[in-house]
């Protein structure tokens, strides 16, 4: 739905996006992740024609935004991050002015206008000025608005940002039913565990560039594989360690007593292999837990570069 190719664009001197290239799937709910200043929104502000590429291209629906913006710009819906000043206007009013923005009036504008609030669940909020309702609400608002000529794209920058855990769950359960009845959904968010949750692709985005992309299962399946495991034993150390300085699937070990802390690469059958040996060398086993994968573990491996990250190695081999 949305295909970006060695994307580039800086303001003035600084360069934010530095030969970009992501595909954001048709039908998918793809979440971006990505730090501060990585360059989420002038990614998605690209994305939803506000701003200008420098080069490269973007294909959205097939349209090269270049060649056709207006077309393009058809294809998308955008809720940007904040909800701008509309002091004086009625929700009512308000879903008006964008209808006819879109050449929606009289009737079919109502109709429209109608169908989102129920949506939204904003219908008894018509007569209300935008400025008396609660951010969740005017998050909500936002979003309708966004759905008013019934785009194909909807482009989302950090959506549940300053709401409460209620509104947040609305907003996401929202999201859910527009990606089942067919629409692309793009949108920023720092609280990773959500995109794992209402997510089906990420891209981790850092320093301008894509460092990771692809469907989430997938890669928490790569997480979970990855995740150390820590192993207790109630004695026997010794040949424990022995057997996880030969295993492997272990990379480094650090030992506090009768605790083990292994990095561990391999898959649940690997672990249970392990698991296995200690038994059939007698070692009895108090614990044994691989940690549960998680997006801001892959997160941190893709942004954090390897010499921040400590890796203990345990090099001691005097009580081998
Ligand atoms: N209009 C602008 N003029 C100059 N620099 C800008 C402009 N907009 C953004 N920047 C700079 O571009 C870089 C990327 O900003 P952007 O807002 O795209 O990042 P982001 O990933 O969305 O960050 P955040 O998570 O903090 O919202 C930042 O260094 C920012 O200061």
């Amino acid at each position: 739905m949305l295909v970006f190719s060695d994307v580039r664009k800086s303001y003035r001197n600084l360069e934010v996006l530095k030969g970009l290239t992501l595909s954001v799937p048709r039908g998918s709910l793809f979440g971006l992740m990505g730090q501060n200043g990585a360059g989420k929104t002038t990614l998605l502000r690209i994305a939803a024609g506000l701003l200008a590429l420098d080069s490269g291209e973007l294909l959205v629906g097939g349209i090269d935004v270049r060649r056709d913006p207006a077309r393009a710009k058809r294809l998308i819906g955008f809720v940007p991050d904040g909800f701008g000043a509309y002091d004086n206007m009625s929700v009512a009013e308000y879903m008006s002015f964008f209808a006819s923005c879109f050449g929606l009036y009289g009737r079919s504008a109502r109709l429209r206008t109608e169908d989102l609030l129920q949506r939204v669940g904003l219908s008894a909020r018509q007569d209300s000025l935008v400025t008396e309702l609660s951010k969740g609400m005017q998050q909500r608002l936002s979003l309708a608005r966004a759905l008013i000529h019934d785009p194909e794209l909807l482009v989302l920058d950090e959506p549940t940002n300053g709401l409460d855990p209620g509104s947040r769950f609305s907003l996401r359960e929202l999201l859910g039913e527009l990606s089942e009845s067919g629409k692309t959904i793009l949108l920023s968010s720092h609280v990773l565990s959500e995109l794992s949750e209402i997510c089906t692709d990420i891209a981790v985005l850092d320093k301008g560039r894509v460092r990771a992309t692809g469907e989430v299962q997938e890669i928490l399946r790569q997480i979970a594989n990855s995740n150390p495991l820590r192993v207790a034993v109630l004695n026997g150390e010794k040949t424990a360690l022995r057997m996880f300085r030969t295993n492997p699937c272990v990379r480094a070990v650090m030992q506090e007593g009768k605790q083990f802390h292994l990095e561990f690469i391999g898959s649940p059958e690997d672990e249970a292999s392990l698991l296995q040996q200690l038994i059939d060398a007698e070692v009895p086993v108090k614990s044994f837990v691989r940690e549960p994968g998680t997006l801001e573990s892959f997160f941190l491996n893709m942004t954090v570069g390897r010499e921040e990250r400590i890796i203990v190695h345990d090099e001691d081999e005097s009580d081998m």
